[in-house]
């Protein structure tokens, strides 16, 4: 039988937190200060280029982002590619779009790269873009240039290879990988289309060199920017618990049949450990000698969940929702 939220919520009958703690943890270091370079790289490769193309995780539309791009990079026509939409909940679409004008991001368009929904209308606008820019210089060269650029993991090279797909019936010409940090030079220009002819630079991920906020940071990290372990997998998945239950995605609880819903990260672990067989023997000394005791493997059992969360095992989310409430719901 399928419970639904609500129903899964009265089982629970615990109330939700309604806050993280936040405060002692340091930020920086789940953020490696050395990206710099890649930016430098990035700029001495822009003379080439006609347009950028950033990519971001539709999880995160309103956060994340990095402001050095808009500041070194800024001055070319600028699309904005929220990828993985097949995980987000863009049930409010209209108002992160809303919210994005604001911020004079005029030129946006969600994707899915895993199955290339939406891809064909990524080159029809770039070419728009270049056509009504003033700062096209390049009036010569028939070729159209693309800088592909964003944080890490957010999707860069799948979309490479996607528009390969759409266009040129090709395969993969770019590395993908499940973690950050696959993309580790500015490419040379791959193909992706022949008419216009459209060539595009993949780049490393540049993550800021400040994170706004530990908030921004954890979310980030569970989007898969960064190392897990560089955050700890039990903090982010003790985040990511606090964040299904205050958005009332309570799938988790079907999916590791839990029962009820419940705020408390160990005792989700344990149960998860449990279900999943990941359980190891310890040797406890014990005031009548040592005993082999069996105990849950955290860790273990906090990767699965964050695995299952990634992979839309648990259902998709907004994990801005909370910047979003502060945009009015009917436009003014
Ligand atoms: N569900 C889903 N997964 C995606 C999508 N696009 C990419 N991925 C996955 O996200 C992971 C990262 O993809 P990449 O293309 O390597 O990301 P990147 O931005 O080039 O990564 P870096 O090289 O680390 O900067 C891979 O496991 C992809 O399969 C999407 O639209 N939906």
């Amino acid at each position: 039988m399928k419970l639904s939220p609500r129903a899964l919520c009265v089982v629970a009958r615990a109330p939700f937190r309604e806050s993280f703690p936040l405060g002692g943890r340091d930020v920086a270091r789940w953020f490696p200060g050395h990206m710099a370079k890649g930016l430098r790289k990035m700029q001495n490769s822009l003379k080439m280029v006609d347009c950028i193309l950033e990519v971001h995780d539709a999880r995160i539309p309103l956060s994340g982002r990095n402001p050095l791009f808009q500041e070194t990079l800024g001055l070319k026509p600028h699309l904005l590619v929220l990828n993985k939409m097949d995980l987000a909940d863009l049930k409010e679409q209209q108002k992160i779009i809303r919210h994005l004008e604001g911020e004079g991001l005029k030129n946006v368009i969600f994707t899915n790269c895993v199955k290339d929904e939406n891809i064909k209308q990524i080159i029809p606008k770039v070419t728009e873009l270049i056509g009504s820019s003033y700062r096209y210089h390049r009036g010569e060269s028939l070729e159209f240039c693309v800088m592909v650029i964003g944080v890490p993991n957010v999707g860069k090279s799948s979309l490479i290879n996607s528009l390969r797909r759409q266009h040129l019936r090709k395969g993969k010409a770019t590395k993908v990988g499940g973690e950050p940090g696959i993309t580790r030079a500015v490419t040379s220009r791959v193909q992706v289309c022949e008419r216009p002819p459209v060539f595009l630079l993949d780049t490393p991920g540049v993550l800021a060199p400040r994170i706004q906020s530990v908030e921004t940071g954890l979310k980030l990290a569970l989007c898969g920017t960064v190392l897990d372990h560089l955050v700890g997998e039990e903090t982010l998945a003790d985040y990511l618990l606090y964040t299904l239950n205050r958005h009332q995605l309570l799938g988790y609880v079907q999916h590791y049949g839990l029962g009820q819903a419940c705020d408390d990260i160990a005792s989700v672990l344990k149960r998860v450990a449990v279900r999943l067989r990941k359980t190891q023997k310890v040797n406890v000394l014990t005031g009548t000698g040592a005993v082999n005791v069996v105990q849950p493997n955290y860790p273990a059992a906090a990767r699965d969940f964050l695995r299952a969360f990634r992979s839309g095992l648990l259902g998709p989310v907004m994990l801005d929702r909370d910047v979003l409430q502060g945009v009015p719901t009917v436009e003014p």
